[in-house]
């Protein structure tokens, strides 16, 4: 039995059936199963899940039954031989169709000559998930990108059909990977010398002079990371850091603060002085911010358990800069979470619109007059970013809108929007 395929399995079952996000059960399975390459697990497990749409539009068109009345588990196994056999080039047809029905074996003995017959009438046809034709230009997109449809049209209104095959293209290609320098142990030279000396094939980002792209080579858990000279993090994230501009000696909020991406990068920037309060309402989440800070060796943040749509007046205006990178719907960031977009339910969004509101007013409360905010999210939903903004600036006469970037997904860039507001000091 083939550990890996079983890891992969074990990651997709947690995926569809539990909703679990695809880099914690990655995580899990990894810690489960003994792999013989992690980047394998990681690769196929995200592949199916981004391809979900198109890999069952075939598996249904196969199945002398059709798709409904396949069982979850056995599905599963047809999503990963399907995928294994038409985009993963290092694996031959035969081995995929071997490892499939092996894994059947294990898992689900009845049906392993169904899964069989059908993974080889596949591999007749050619191995090719075929595209459906359709009239509805949106729908062939759908299909095209593995993009549900539902979503496909809600974007489009947004954006225009003009665009739409551009973001959901974006979405579906795998984002580009960008490190942060850690600013406080070493610069962007004295890392990419390390990494080199790896074989990780590295180029400097070019809209961040703390950020570097990973073209090539694996960086999990190598020594410099290890001792903190480096932290994952998107480019969209950095810039966004960037706009608010902590400066030494600020007292900074982050009022959504873990995993402690930004906060980190904020002390980075503030040179580890002066002081940033990081709350979050998960405790378990927390502990992530202290972990990170612990080993890129910052102790400006002091964080706290707190849900902040709940105002708490003992901050008020007590803050330079604020930033709120409050929850949302992730439809920005699909490309590399592609579970979202299977998960996202969008007639949950409206009750987000309303906590986005409450944390992002309870924000500008904490800000000092003359203080600055960044208000950010990692979707491209105007409702969560542009109508959300508005309404603060609608509310608070004291507010204004100093700029704004919205990040479309192009370019293997993941999409983002960030806004600063400032408050007037002089009502
Ligand atoms: C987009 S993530 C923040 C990412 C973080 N800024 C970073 O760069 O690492 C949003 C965070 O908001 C937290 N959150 C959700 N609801 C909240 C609430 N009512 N009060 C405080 N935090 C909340 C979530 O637990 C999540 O960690």
């Amino acid at each position: 039995m083939n550990n890996d395929w079983y890891a992969v399995y074990d990651v997709l079952r947690s995926v569809y059936c539990d909703n679990s996000y695809s880099n914690l059960a990655i995580n899990e399975a990894l810690k489960e199963h003994e792999v013989s390459s992690q980047g394998f697990v990681r690769v196929m497990s995200k592949g199916v899940i981004r391809d979900t749409i198109l890999l069952d539009y075939n598996i249904d068109r196969l199945a002398k039954n059709g798709i409904k009345g396949i069982k979850k588990k056995n599905l599963i196994i047809l999503r990963m031989g399907m995928y294994a056999m038409a985009k993963m080039d290092s694996i031959p047809n035969y081995a995929a169709v071997n490892e499939a029905v092996t894994l059947a074996e294990n898992i689900s003995p009845s049906v392993k000559g169904f899964i069989n017959g059908m993974l080889r009438t596949f591999e007749r046809e050619g191995a090719i998930l075929l595209i459906p034709d359709s009239e509805d230009i949106l729908e062939s997109f759908s299909y095209k990108y593995s993009f549900p449809y539902h979503l496909v049209r809600f974007i489009s209104k947004q954006y225009g059909e003009g665009k739409i095959e551009e973001i959901i293209k974006g979405l579906y290609d795998i984002p580009e990977l960008n490190i942060r320098v850690n600013s406080l142990i070493c610069n962007r030279e004295d890392l990419k010398k390390c990494l080199s000396t790896r074989d990780i094939k590295v180029r400097d980002n070019p809209f961040s002079r703390n950020g570097i792209i990973i073209e090539n080579g694996s960086i999990v858990n190598i020594p410099e990371f290890r001792s903190g000279m480096f932290t994952v993090q998107s480019t969209s994230s950095l810039r966004c850091v960037e706009m608010l501009s902590p400066k030494p000696g600020d007292k900074v909020l982050d009022i959504c603060a873990a995993p402690g991406g930004k906060t980190t990068a904020m002390a980075e920037l503030m040179n580890n002085t002066g002081e940033i309060f990081a709350c979050d309402i998960h405790e378990h989440r927390v502990k992530l911010i202290n972990e990170l800070s612990k080993r890129l060796g910052i102790s400006c943040i002091k964080t706290k358990v707190m849900d902040a749509t709940l105002y708490d007046k003992s901050l008020s205006e007590r803050f330079d800069k604020v930033l709120a990178d409050v929850p949302c719907s992730g439809l920005g960031v699909i490309a590399g979470k592609p579970e979202l977009k299977l998960h996202v339910n969008l007639n949950e969004l409206p009750g987000l619109y309303e906590i986005q509101y409450s944390i992002l007013k309870n924000a500008f409360m904490y800000l000092k007059p003359g203080g600055e905010l960044v208000y950010s999210t990692c979707t491209i939903n105007k409702r969560e970013n542009e109508q959300i903004v508005s309404r603060l600036c609608n509310s608070f006469e004291n507010s204004s809108i100093v700029e704004y970037n919205s990040i479309l997904p192009y370019n293997k860039q993941v999409g983002f929007y960030y806004c600063k507001i400032s408050k007037c000091n002089n009502l």
